[in-house]
C-alpha cells in the first residue's frame, strides 16, 4: 500500500494561534513544521509592520512560495502555518499541492483581540486584525479540512484538529 504523508495548512487570521498550535499538530503527527510568516518577502513584512494590510498582489508571490514548500514536502509531510484567508488563496496553494488539507482555526473577536494585544515583539500590529477578519473566507464544505474553535487549551485544540484530520481521511485511522 502506498502511504502519502499529510500536507496541512493551519489557517486563520492573525493571532488566532496558527504558530503555537501548528507546531504541536506537527509534533503529534510526526512531520516537520514551518511558519509561512518566515517566507514573506521583506517588503510584505515591512508593509504589515507599518500598519498597512497586504493586498492580493502582495500575497500571490508569497502564496506561490508556500505552495512550492508544500509540493516539495510530499515525501516527508508538512504542517505549515499560513493565513490563507481567501478561498482564492487556498485554490492557489492547491494548484501546486492538490492534496493539501486545512485546519481552520476560529475564535470570537474578543478572544482574538485579547491574544493580539497580549503578545509582544511581533511585527503584526493588533490594528490589522479588522482587515484580516474582513478578508477571511471560511473553509468551504467542499474544501478538505476541519474547523476548530480555539477558545480552549492548546492540548484540546490539537486533539480536535488531529481527530478532525483523521475523520476526514487526511491521516490514517
Ligand atoms: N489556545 C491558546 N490559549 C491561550 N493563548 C494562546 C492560545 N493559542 C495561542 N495563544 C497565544 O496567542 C498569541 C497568538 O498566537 P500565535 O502567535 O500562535 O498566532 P498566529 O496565528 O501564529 O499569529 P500570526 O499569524 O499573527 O503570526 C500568542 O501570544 C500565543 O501564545
Ligand atoms: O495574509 C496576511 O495578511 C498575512 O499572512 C498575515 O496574516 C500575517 O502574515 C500573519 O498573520 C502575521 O501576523
Amino acid at each position: 500500500m502506498i502511504r502519502t504523508e499529510p500536507l496541512i495548512v493551519v489557517m486563520g487570521v492573525s493571532a488566532v494561534g496558527k504558530s503555537t498550535t501548528g507546531t504541536q499538530i506537527a509534533d503529534r503527527l510526526g512531520v516537520p513544521f514551518q511558519d509561512a510568516d518566515d517566507l514573506h518577502p521583506a517588503a510584505n513584512v515591512e508593509k504589515m509592520r507599518a500598519g498597512t494590510p497586504l493586498d492580493d498582489e502582495d500575497r500571490w508571490p508569497w502564496l506561490d512560495i508556500v505552495g512550492r514548500e508544500l509540493q516539495s514536502a510530499a515525501a516527508s509531510g508538512l504542517v505549515i502555518a499560513c493565513s490563507a484567508l481567501r478561498r482564492a488563496y487556498r485554490d492557489r496553494l492547491r494548484v501546486q499541492a492538490p492534496t493539501t488539507a486545512f485546519v481552520h482555526l476560529h475564535a470570537d473577536d474578543a478572544v482574538l483581540t485579547a491574544r493580539a494585544a497580549g503578545r509582544t515583539g511581533h511585527f503584526m500590529p493588533p490594528s490589522l486584525l479588522a482587515s484580516q477578519l474582513a478578508t477571511l473566507e471560511s473553509l468551504g464544505d467542499d474544501e478538505l479540512g476541519v474547523l476548530v474553535d480555539v477558545d480552549a487549551s492548546i492540548e484540546d485544540i490539537v486533539d480536535r484538529a488531529v481527530a478532525g484530520l483523521r475523520a476526514a481521511g487526511v491521516t490514517p485511522a
